[in-house]
């Protein structure tokens, strides 16, 4: 595989710590303009094995011209906003971490099309969450409610709307900021709501997917919680997950949401 990833951050520089004894036989790293020898010592310390496999890239142009052939984006929606469609275009399978760019329904459009014209696929990995599989399974028969609840501590929200509003840092209770649509949600949280796009995405949809977001000064990692009803079946599912060290915001378990989508793009077995 020569692996293409969009990004560097905090689940860029976690991942390449698990990439390790997988049959990666290059990768290809888009960062941003200015951070590539950073990018690359960072590298040494993280993963020195990986350093002689991989080269950072400023331009996309020669992010593109390297042809990486599986890519994952783990960088925010400007990124997806930016290059999925191109990967897409180019034949090139792509895993998107950041779902909730997909709530601009011109973007999920356009990406939708890139990946008919070039016979690619758009990989939506399960994220901080899980059960994806049940929703998008039972989705089809229709008739399917869905309330979602995400909790983070007061620190996960700093720099969101919510921050304008409410003094995070004295907070003392835990305190329901937002009750919306998964569409409303992901359009004005994008750091901090894409699960709630995932969710959408694989069940109901952006307008019936109900949306709290919470902030509570007693959370230690970050949860979501959702109670689906269907036809089919009824599900509850709550996660307590761990926070990653380098982004307060995100959960560690996306990271590896991400190389569960490489090492089942590596085979033999998917799951
Ligand atoms: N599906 C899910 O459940 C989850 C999805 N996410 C998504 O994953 C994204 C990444 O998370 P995380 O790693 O914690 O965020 P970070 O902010 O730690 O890292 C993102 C990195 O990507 C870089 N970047 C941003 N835009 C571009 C670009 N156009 N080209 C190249 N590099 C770029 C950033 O650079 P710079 O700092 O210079 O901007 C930064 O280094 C989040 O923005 C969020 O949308 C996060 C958690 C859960
Ligand atoms: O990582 C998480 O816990 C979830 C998250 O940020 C998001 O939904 O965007």
């Amino acid at each position: 595989m020569h692996l293409g990833v969009i990004g560097f951050g905090s689940i860029g520089r976690e991942l390449f710590g698990l990439l390790g004894g997988l049959d990666i036989a290059r990768i290809t790293v888009l960062v941003r303009a200015g951070r590539a020898e950073t990018s690359s010592e960072a590298l040494q310390q993280i993963a020195p094995d990986l350093v002689a496999r991989t080269t950072f890239v400023e331009q996309d142009a020669d992010f593109f011209a390297a042809a990486p052939d599986f890519v994952v984006e783990v960088a925010g929606y400007n990124a997806v906003e930016a290059y999925a469609a191109k990967v897409l275009e180019t034949g090139t399978d792509l895993v998107v971490v950041s779902i909730g760019a997909l709530s601009d329904q011109s973007l999920h459009d356009t990406l939708l099309a890139a990946a008919k014209a070039g016979q690619a696929r758009l990989i939506l990995p399960s994220g901080a969450v899980g059960g994806l599989d049940i929703l998008a399974g039972l989705a089809p028969a229709g008739d399917m409610t869905l309330r979602y609840f995400g909790t983070k501590p007061p620190k996960a929200w700093a720099g969101t709307p919510v921050a304008e509003t409410v003094d995070l840092d004295a907070l003392d209770h835990a305190l329901e900021f937002f009750h919306g649509t998964a569409r409303e949600a992901a359009l004005a949280y994008p750091k901090n709501a894409n699960v709630a796009a995932a969710l959408a995405l694989a069940g109901g949809g952006f307008e019936t997917t109900q949306v709290t977001l919470v902030a509570d000064p007693e959370a230690t990692g970050n949860a979501h919680r959702y109670e689906l009803t269907s036809p089919l079946a009824s599900v509850s599912v709550e996660i307590a997950n761990k926070a990653s060290g380098g982004n307060v915001k995100t959960s560690l378990a996306t990271v590896y949401s991400v190389l569960r989508e490489i090492r089942n793009r590596l085979g033999p077995i998917a799951i």
